[in-house]
């Protein structure tokens, strides 16, 4: 059902915010901001504005039972609370952020967005990577092993890996090159040397709401209730620590020394008209097992892009460079609901800010490629960038950066807000 909320027409009186190419009133994104040496606290992001939903809930202007919630450091709490409740404050700050009246009441909770920090919006309990985007897991797996791209099992269960919470950041924190053991294609012997395959992932996370006990399956048709909004989600790939690592456990080293997520939780009530059919599965592919079907409406009509800028092209007053573009919708095979419910279905409980990542989203075609693993062809086909300079991995000083917006006709699109890192050198050797 489309509520108010959505109303394209509907506009905020925050200067700037009207027509806003991200955080128009009809996103109401969440997340955490502090100011100076401030404390952290939960907010809205408007226009080029923060708005202190703490601030506000002690003003006594948001639902009360919201309150302890949104007094915390994280959103973990408030993401807990049954789903109606940030539907209640969805509404409560579309009216208030739709209403010259409440210009009042509101303004003194309204802060620059230049002039805040802004933080990891959970406290991440667990944090899974799966592989939904078929054209990645085609693309890589010839590069990987050429006999054998898409493994037997892939169009009937949804593959996945356990990542690592402890090293997801905050978009903006530099990434340092990892250390590993590697072994170039061409090698003889695996050494111990910084990365030299450096390599990003376009993925979407969500972030989870709710709780379910062990032993508790999510049903399929319950699993949107359990995701309570997406990020955009950068899983740095050292491919030549992974190339050597990864049979047969999979992903370790390779994956786990930085993960960067952007700041903004777009809520699912916020993406529900962005929600449509998915793609028609090829003819002869498997239909999903029973306790994966879904009714209709799981894929997201969600532009994605990704933009590279290097120090040079910083240093010459350059601007970032597209990389990619690509759509979410065309790009997984598995949609979010089904990952959520594959990821129970063992009975594996899911908690509130846990995070599951999608995958690579990557897009049937060459320019829609979400990492330059597939863009550079393994590393045979660099990329010329403006200002006469090549890649085929990332080097020290580039600044990746990934970005999304949901957008459908008829609807105001909204945008996730960048998710961005900049290569820092690897330490200098310790051992
Ligand atoms: O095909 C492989 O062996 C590995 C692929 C990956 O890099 C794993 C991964 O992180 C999943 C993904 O992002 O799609
Ligand atoms: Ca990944
Ligand atoms: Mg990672």
């Amino acid at each position: 059902m489309i509520d108010h909320t959505h109303d394209p027409r509907a506009q905020s009186w925050v200067e700037g915010a009207a027509g806003h190419a991200d955080f128009p009133v009809q996103n109401l994104p969440l997340g955490v901001f502090s100011r100076g040496d401030g404390a952290r606290r939960i907010a809205t992001a408007i226009g080029d504005h923060v708005l202190d939903l703490a601030g506000l809930a002690e003003d006594g202007a948001l639902p009360q039972g919201l309150s302890a919630a949104l007094a915390q450091p994280t959103l973990n709490a408030l993401f807990r609370l049954p789903e109606a409740d940030r539907i209640a404050l969805r509404h409560a700050l579309f009216a208030l952020l739709s209403s010259e009246r409440c210009r009042l009441k509101v303004t003194p909770h309204l802060h620059a967005s230049d002039a805040v920090t802004l933080h990891l919006s959970f406290a991440i309990g667990d944090y899974t990577d799966f592989y939904v985007g078929i054209h990645h897991a085609t693309a890589i797996g010839k590069l990987f092993r050429p006999d054998n791209p898409l493994l037997p099992n892939y169009k009937h269960v949804p593959i996945g890996y356990h990542g690592r919470a402890s090293s997801v950041r905050v978009s903006g924190t530099p990434v340092t090159r990892p250390w590993g053991q590697l072994k170039a294609p061409d090698a003889a012997a695996p050494e111990h040397a910084p990365c030299r395959r450096l390599d990003h992932e376009l993925e979407l996370g969500l972030w989870i709401a709710g709780d379910n006990d062990l032993g508790q399956p999510v049903p399929i048709a319950d699993a949107w209730s359990r995701i309570g909004g997406l990020c955009l989600l950068n899983d740095w790939s050292a491919r030549d620590i992974q190339a050597w690592e990864y049979q047969p456990l999979g992903p370790f080293l390779a994956k786990n020394f930085a993960t960067t997520v952007s700041p903004w939780v777009i809520t699912a009530q916020a993406l529900a008209p962005f929600r449509l059919a998915p793609p028609q599965r090829p003819d002869g592919d498997p239909a999903p097992m029973p306790y994966l079907r879904e009714s209709g409406d799981g894929a997201l009509a969600i532009t994605l892009e990704t933009t590279l800028r290097t120090a040079a092209m910083r240093e010459a007053g350059l601007p970032p460079h597209r990389l990619s573009h690509g759509n979410a919708r065309e790009a997984m095979y598995w949609t979010a609901a089904q990952i959520v419910a594959h990821h129970a279905s063992n009975g594996c409980d899911l908690h509130a800010g846990d995070l599951l990542g999608t995958g690579t989203l990557s897009g049937p075609t060459p320019e829609s490629a979400g990492s330059l693993m597939e863009l550079s062809q393994g590393g045979k086909a660099p990329i010329t960038l403006p200002g006469g300079e090549t890649r085929t991995f990332l080097a020290d000083g580039d600044e990746l950066a990934l970005h999304a917006r949901a957008e459908r006709e008829g609807f105001a699109s909204i945008g996730f807000g960048p998710c961005l890192g900049r290569i820092a050198p690897a330490r200098p050797e310790w051992a």
